[in-house]
């Protein structure tokens, strides 16, 4: 390395250091603005026959978030329209034609079955269309291994279906949302993406739906899969695929929900030393269909739990056995014995995407059988 490459970055440094003390009052609070303040500008983007078109659709998010100040963590999520997010990237046009529906604009802590099933829908119908090559959807992070599971299991098409969030707001320095959103876009627009189920961007890497977890709150490094690791990364406008899931999903799954409204109800229950059994009846009394135990180790049960447990199973409660550690599988008829109980493993899937899942497997069945050969399948 010669010495004019050494101290490049310092000079530039000191550049953006002058120039950010020099930057307008006016133009730092114009990044404190909110939703209110930025109006949706006109799409002025020109139509290229040479690009593929990719349609984002919109759901809020930190992506969207708009903080008072731009070095805190305090912000509202949900608040600039994806019109505005685009124009964050003006890059993205030369990747691609993008059009952007906001289909809803909330932090990801709001997502709802509601908001799911609107989203499947609207991707399976755009889906059809010859003029739709792939899909970004931009969400928050709170949940977004939720919906993105839920994607992966519902939408049926081999186009790329891209999901995208930031850790950073919008108005803050250094947001990471604008880059992950490129990225994502990238992802979208390359016929290379095609067929790997719904992949989730963030900080250069990419995961399976599958697959992928929040595992840091704050962090812009905030997503892993813990088992099994990216399965391809977005560098320098271009996409390398690395690794491709065994399991089945998008076109090859059996869930279709194109008639359903409504999913049931599945709720999750915490493993702790001296857990309250009485949690367990307070569920099967407020009409749960499922439940989900975020179990210690491998899945397992504090015994008077165990015991609840195999009452509601009796009356009709599906119960599947997850972990509340963040790797590895609940595994069948290990320390805990799925036989004895009625209960079902969850293999890889955490608590809430064993909820997902359970959600819809209880559409189609109440089997324990059937329900445990699908957490194997997918
Ligand atoms: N980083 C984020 O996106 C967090 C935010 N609460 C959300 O999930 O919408």
């Amino acid at each position: 390395m010669n010495r004019v490459t050494v101290f490049r970055p310092a000079l530039i440094l000191s550049i953006v250091a002058i120039l950010w003390q020099s930057v307008p009052l006016q133009t730092i609070a114009q990044r404190k603005k909110t939703r209110k303040d930025i109006p949706a500008p006109q799409t002025t983007r020109k139509h290229n026959p040479n690009l593929p078109n990719v349609v984002i659709l919109a759901t809020g998010g930190t992506i969207a978030g708009a903080g008072t100040s731009s070095v805190g963590t305090a912000y509202t999520a949900g608040q600039i329209p994806i019109e505005s997010l685009l124009q964050a990237v003006p890059e993205a046009t030369k990747v691609a034609n993008i059009t952007g529906e906001q289909v809803a604009q909330v932090g990801s802590q709001a997502m709802n079955d509601e908001v799911w099933l609107k989203l499947a829908k609207r991707i399976n119908e755009l889906a059809k269309k010859s003029d739709v090559d792939g899909f970004v959807i931009t969400h928050g992070t709170d949940t977004q291994e939720e919906t993105a599971l839920f994607l992966n299991l519902t939408v049926k098409t081999d186009k790329p279906v891209v999901m995208v969030g930031a850790m950073r707001s919008a108005t803050a320095i250094s947001a990471d949302g604008p880059k992950n959103l490129y990225d994502a876009i990238v992802t979208a627009a390359s016929p290379s993406s095609k067929g790997r189920g719904v992949v989730v961007c963030m900080n250069d890497n990419l995961f399976s739906a599958r697959d992928v977890v929040k595992v840091n709150t704050t962090n812009v490094d905030a997503f892993h899969a813990p088992n099994s690791g990216p399965i391809g990364f977005v560098l320098d406008g271009k996409v390398a695929w690395y690794s491709l899931s065994l399991r089945k999903h998008t076109t090859q799954t059996e869930f279709d929900i194109s008639n359903v409204d409504k999913l049931p109800k599945v709720d999750i229950l915490y493993g702790y030393s001296n857990v309250d059994p009485n949690l367990v009846d307070a569920l099967v009394n407020d009409g749960t269909k499922g439940i989900v135990i975020a179990g210690v180790g491998n899945g397992n049960l504090y015994p008077a739990v165990e015991e609840r447990v195999k009452a509601a199973v009796k009356k009709g409660v599906v119960v599947v056995r997850s972990s509340r550690v963040m790797s590895g599988r609940t595994t069948m008829d290990a320390e805990t014995d799925d036989k004895v109980l009625g209960t079902i493993a969850s293999d890889e899937f955490n608590p809430q995407k064993a909820r997902v899942l359970l959600q819809l497997a209880l559409l189609k069945t109440t089997d324990q059988d059937t329900i445990q050969q699908m957490f194997l399948r997918y």
